[in-house]
């Protein structure tokens, strides 16, 4: 079941009235935490996850691999555990708003005996997934998809993928090379993935890709550009242990930014899969002091916004969370290089251009992003599209602007349930 905030709608986001400083202990990695689901799956042997997201989610991704026989126990919330099986249909699986399960199950699927089939939220018929169903036929997989090319689909396993090589145009979506490359090992030829066309978004979400495959025991060759290589073998059971999730991290942050606090995220790792060296260098050009110490990674707010001019294609998912900084900010903001987030939960670039006008910036709105003109900003509804990362945008607005009412602050619960409580209690410690 997928977690539910009772938190009322419309949501009026907290402001704070003293710097913000302190420490928040987030949970796992939303994406860490789905490709060690589904590695685990597929693994000769049984698995544990720790410190895993507990979100709607991972909690979905799980309950569609049990759907495919696979025993995953979330009892305890820091360890669960992964038991695999020959996996088989009929089965169905609700995929939520997750792109990461629409992009990620379905070629796992398709080496069950069985039929299965998969469809989501009313918005997740919209997302992409053309380019991954016709590298799956390509690869001798039968599936059934919309007219569109994507949800509904079902996928007609065949116990076994042949696997070999295919081409595909994988702009719109990382995930669409990520999703054929963690269950690339267990096809029979293994996968030679080719990208055709304009360049992938978010390189760093592909090298936790591999870096992962290869924890588990996979071949994998990255060194020719735009081309992946997984020879065919067997996936190890382990014991992986989840960073904490630093997309999530964003918006509190992005909070010590604002109010001139400093916020620590506990638990952080001294080396990370994440991509933490692109964010210190946003946050930094945006004013804030980044730190790695023992307690974990500190931003300090220093009292300067500035506005910066970025291209944040690798770091596609941090778009509307700076996008609210750069309308707090003291001069223009030009975020480029993000067309595929029109894909994403919503139109990202339209619902931020709309959102941020309302509540008193000047919007520009490029096909690949946004410029953005502070200008005093006010009270307003500030409409969400079911989208957790547009609350957590107008969360940070809310912080320094008073009357920011989210129009639904419960779609939060796609990767941090627990989002509305932090964020009161970070305010009320101000
Ligand atoms: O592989 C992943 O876990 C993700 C890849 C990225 O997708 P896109 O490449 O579609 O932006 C990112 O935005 C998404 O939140 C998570
Ligand atoms: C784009 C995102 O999610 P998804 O994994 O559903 O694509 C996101 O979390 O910002």
């Amino acid at each position: 079941m997928a977690t539910v905030t009772a938190e009322p709608r419309p949501w009026l986001a907290p402001t704070a009235s003293a710097p913000v400083s302190t420490a928040v202990t987030l949970p796992g990695s939303k994406s860490m935490t789905a490709r060690a689901l589904i590695l685990s799956a597929l693994a000769d042997g049984p698995s544990a996850i720790e410190r895993p997201l507990r979100a709607r989610d991972t909690e979905l991704m799980a309950a569609g691999l049990r759907a495919l026989g696979v025993t995953v126990d979330t009892g305890d919330s820091e360890r669960w555990t992964v038991e695999p099986a020959p996996l088989r249909g009929p089965a169905r699986v609700d995929v939520g708003l997750a792109g990461t399960i629409m992009r990620f199950l379905p070629p796992a699927a398709a080496l069950a005996d069985g039929v299965v089939e998969f469809d989501g939220d009313p918005h997740a018929r919209n997302r992409p997934l053309r380019p991954i169903v016709e590298a799956l036929r390509a690869l001798g997989v039968s599936i059934d998809a919309s007219a569109t090319g994507g949800l509904p689909l079902t996928v007609h396993g065949a116990g076994l993928v042949e696997g070999g090589e295919a081409v595909i145009d994988a702009s719109a979506s990382s995930q669409f090379v990520s999703g054929l490359l963690l269950s690339a090992a267990r096809f029979t030829k293994g996968l030679v993935l080719r990208h055709e066309g304009p360049p992938v978004p978010s390189a760093p979400h592909l090298r936790m890709t591999t870096h992962m495959l290869r924890a588990a025991g996979a071949t994998v060759d990255e060194s020719v550009p735009d081309v992946w290589t997984v020879a065919p073998g067997p996936l190890s059971g382990r014991t992986w242990v989840i960073e904490p999730d630093l997309s999530g991290a964003a918006p509190f942050f992005a909070a010590a930014m604002v109010t001139g606090g400093a916020v620590t995220l506990a638990g952080w790792p001294e080396s990370s899969w994440q991509p933490v060296g692109r964010l210190t260098e946003l946050l930094t050009a945006l004013g804030a002091e980044v730190s790695q110490g023992p307690d974990g990674l500190t931003v300090r707010g220093t009292g300067t916004l500035r506005g910066i001019t970025a291209d944040l294609s690798e770091v596609s998912e941090l778009t509307p969370v700076i996008s609210a900084l750069a309308a707090l900010a003291e001069g223009p903001s030009e975020l480029r290089g993000v067309e595929h987030i029109r894909g994403h939960e919503t139109d990202r670039i339209a619902a931020l251009a709309a959102e941020l006008s309302k509540v008193g910036a000047e919007v520009t709105e490029f096909r690949d992003g946004l410029r953005i003109e502070p200008r005093p900003l006010h009270a307003s509804s500030f409409e969400t599209y079911a989208d957790h990362r547009m609350a957590h945008a107008a969360a940070v607005i809310g912080l320094a602007v008073p009357g920011i009412e989210l129009t639904d602050v419960a779609c939060t619960s796609k990767t941090l349930p627990e989002f509305p409580e932090l964020w009161a209690g970070l305010v009320a410690r101000s």
